[in-house]
């Protein structure tokens, strides 16, 4: 059995965090664990509240599953404070970690702040080295770099300089341009664009997490990177066009195993 690890945020409403990590990679034919970092209260609407938790439980969880379990791959999500991703990125070094996404979540759709400014630092420092993919979308690209990225010639230096922080590949999202839905993909030495029309829906609750934890799944059965983010792709277009109303707020993109099978993204289990 293929096995996979997220480090993320608990999103009460189920579109993102944990709990779309935990039904990507069911809908993708890998065993899912977790490892959480907090817990949000939140819906469609928004964040109402944050809990962190403290960072022993957290290096605590990593150790349990690592001490154990073989992981394929761990996808990191929202980390919260500088603290929690100098402890998380500790304990992936201290297991040797193998096949890690970043995904380095910073803000909620509805606005609500998931990784303090000030952690945005430990973030470049302690997880992006051992990075094997980082996925900003452009705000977080952004931040990151210190320049505003609102098209492909900004998204392309911003692929440069976040090579330059440590990690072997970088996808910058391009889910928030205006037109198509285009993806940069950059190994260090070539751009490649991942490029789908883009669907017309406001339910893209969870769009971000689904599409780190689609990665991290091919990196898990073993898939070149590339193939990986490929796939992955392929995942979120069919989940943001099944996505659907729920509650009154930013509905949900849709986990089903037959829709995935049906688009020839499903893999064997094994
Ligand atoms: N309306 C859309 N139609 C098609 N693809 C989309 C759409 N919105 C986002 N995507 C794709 O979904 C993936 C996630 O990108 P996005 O930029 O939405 O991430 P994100 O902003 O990190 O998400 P989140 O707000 O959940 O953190 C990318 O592959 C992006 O191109
Ligand atoms: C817990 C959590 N992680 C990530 C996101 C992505 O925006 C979210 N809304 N909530």
């Amino acid at each position: 059995m293929k096995t996979a690890l997220t480090i993320a945020g608990s999103d009460s409403s189920g579109g993102a965090g944990i709990q779309a990590d935990l039904k990507t990679f069911s809908a993708l034919g890998v065993f899912g664990m977790s490892v959480i970092t907090a817990i949000t209260a939140q819906n469609t609407c928004g964040v109402t509240n944050i809990r962190e938790l403290d960072e022993e439980i957290i290096a605590d969880q990593i150790a349990a599953v690592y001490d154990d379990i073989p992981v394929g791959a761990v996808k990191v999500g929202m980390l919260s404070s500088a603290e929690i991703t100098r402890v998380v990125a500790g304990a992936l070094v201290k297991h040797g970690a193998a096949n890690v996404v970043v995904d380095p979540v910073m803000v909620a759709k509805s606005g609500s702040r998931l990784l303090k400014v000030e952690a945005v630092e430990a973030l470049i420092q302690f997880l992006f080295p051992i990075a094997d993919v980082v996925t900003p979308n452009l705000h977080e690209a952004a931040e990151i770099v210190g320049f505003p990225v609102g098209n492909r010639a900004s998204m392309e230096r911003a692929a440069i300089a976040i090579k330059a922080m440590g990690p072997k590949y970088v996808v910058v999202k391009g889910g928030h341009l205006p037109g198509a839905a285009c993806d940069l993909f950059y190994d260090g030495k070539e751009f490649a664009y991942l490029t789908n029309e883009r669907i017309e829906t406001k339910h893209t609750h969870g769009t971000g997490c689904t599409f780190s934890s689609a990665i991290a799944a091919g990196l898990a059965k073993r898939m070149p990177v590339f193939e990986a983010v490929a796939v992955a792709k392929r995942y979120i277009t069919v989940a943001i066009s099944h996505g659907f109303s729920l509650g009154k707020g930013v509905g949900p993109t849709h986990h089903f195993y037959e829709l995935y099978s049906q688009a020839g993204v499903v893999g064997d289990g094994e």
